[in-house]
């Protein structure tokens, strides 16, 4: 069995899914209601941060997919006890982190990209930390330079020499200027994390300022930190002696949001997404506008869906925020393949993000991929030394095949793609979708598709 079917049967036996395969009857079109709860990029960052807690915390809306199971799990080696005793809400104890039993880890390997956040909270607590190989999207090559960068300049000592990471403060952490050379997510999150409790201040300048990151700062600042926020994505951080726990409900997932819009699309279908919030999702929802999708905000969820008349192709490029997210590129494509004329998404993030396009090709997509980008194509700023771009030119009709699920967001999009498609779709490997997808199986019940899932 090779390591992504492996990978897709713990990920969907962590939430109780029994199959990896589900069979789509294309052409229902999506109607209802469903329910977004707290973001998988936030709640797991807001789980690790329980860490730094010396009284318990409680965090609310907790999302019921695979990638908080594992970080659930290194939490419990770290020596946290976690309990649940509402549906959605976790309680995490602190008090017995001095029994940390970091011969356990190797357990958790390649599982998820978030054990690398541990770094900090772990240094402060224990004085050092055993961090497990990281898994995640396999979406190009995905360093942690800055990661350990960042972790030297507040004085850490990083050991690479076998598999893992080892990391000691022989002299304590201290607060450091760091520069991020690229505003990454993770790695400002890395920052916030150990700065909070180091010696002195820290500045971090070209943070990345996504909602998730606003809303951990919201965490810890609830927890005793001071951080501001300044102009131009630069962090203040004025390390604090103690942190106390937080009760805090984790801010939506706009990702899970975006991928159900374009669902509403493709099927040509009206969803109701209750949870979802405007502002958090402004730069989604031009596009969705543009593309010919029409939306209603209400005060308890976003309504999606698509009114009569073609669907118009766009120009986008994937960005950090407050641009369009990398995350939402992959289901925004299965629309554009119905659109009348060439859409362009140039993707600027990751290096490597168009390969689930190749099985919509089966199905019946245009869609090129251009590795080295489109260099004669009008950008609004050059910004990586790598860029792909897809050229998807519609509309073509997309008809029902057996593909198998790459990546959690590529994934989604094959069900999209095969709820939109005409005839049967068998899409393989589904465990993958539940490290990011709440329950989406129920959901599509809900919302009236045509499948068939073994359990
Ligand atoms: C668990 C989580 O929150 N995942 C999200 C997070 O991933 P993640 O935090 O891994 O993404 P980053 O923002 O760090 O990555 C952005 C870019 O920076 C590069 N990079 C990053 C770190 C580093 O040390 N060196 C380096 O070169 C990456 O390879 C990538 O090209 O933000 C991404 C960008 O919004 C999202 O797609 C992911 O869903
Ligand atoms: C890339 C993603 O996640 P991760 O960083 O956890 O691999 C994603 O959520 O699309």
């Amino acid at each position: 069995m090779n390591s992504l079917v492996k990978d897709a049967q713990k990920a969907g036996e962590r939430v109780g899914l029994k199959s990896d395969q589900i069979v789509i009857t294309g052409g229902n079109p999506l109607k209802g209601r469903i329910r977004v709860r707290g973001a998988k990029n936030l709640a797991t960052k807001a789980m690790v941060a329980a860490l730094l807690g010396e009284t318990p915390s409680v965090l609310r809306d907790v999302p019921d997919i695979s990638d908080v199971e594992v970080v659930r799990g290194l939490l419990e080696v770290y020596g946290v006890v976690v309990t649940s005793t509402v549906p959605g809400e976790l309680q995490f104890d602190t008090s017995n982190v001095e029994r940390a039993h970091f011969a356990e880890i190797d357990a958790h390997a390649g599982s998820s990209r978030i054990p690398i956040l541990f770094c900090g909270p772990l240094l402060h607590r224990l004085g050092e930390a055993r961090i497990p190989d990281l898994g995640g999207c396999r979406i190009g090559d995905r360093p942690i330079d800055f990661h350990l960068d960042a972790l030297r300049a507040f004085g850490a000592v990083v050991d690479k020499s076998f598999e893992g990471i080892y990391i000691t403060a022989p002299d304590g952490l201290k607060g450091a200027n760091i520069t991020l050379p690229y505003p990454s997510v993770g790695a400002t999150e890395q920052v916030l994390l150990t700065a909070v409790r180091a010696t002195g201040t820290t500045e971090l300048k070209n943070a990345a300022i996504e909602p998730e990151i606003m809303d951990l700062i919201a965490i810890l600042q609830k927890m005793g930190a001071i951080i501001s926020v300044e102009p131009n994505r630069v962090i203040l951080i004025e390390g604090v002696d103690r942190l106390v726990g937080y009760k805090h409900t984790a801010l939506f997932d706009r990702n899970e949001v975006a991928s159900w819009a374009a669902a509403a699309l493709v099927t040509k279908g009206d969803i109701f997404v209750e949870g979802a919030r405007q502002v958090e999702m402004m730069t989604f929802l031009n596009v969705f506008r543009k593309v010919g999708g029409a939306f209603d905000v209400e005060d308890d969820g976003i309504r999606f869906y698509r009114p009569e008349g073609d669907l118009k192709p766009v120009t986008i490029e994937t960005d950090v925020h407050p641009g369009f997210m990398t995350d939402w590129q992959q289901p925004l494509i299965v629309a554009l393949t119905q659109a009348t004329g060439v859409s362009f998404v140039h993707e600027t993030v990751y290096e490597d993000r168009f390969g689930f396009t190749d099985a919509l090709n089966e199905m019946g997509a245009n869609i090129v991929v251009h590795k080295e980008g489109l260099p004669d194509h009008p950008r609004r700023v050059a910004r990586r030394d790598f860029e792909q771009a897809a050229v998807i030119t519609g509309p073509t009709k997309l008809h029902g095949a057996n593909v198998r699920v790459p990546d959690l967001r590529g994934g989604f999009s094959y069900l999209i793609a095969a709820l939109g498609a005409e005839g049967v779709s068998t899409v393989s490997n589904v465990g993958i979708i539940s490290r990011g997808y709440e329950h989406f199986i129920d959901k599509l019940e809900v919302l009236g598709a045509d499948f068939v899932f073994e359990g």
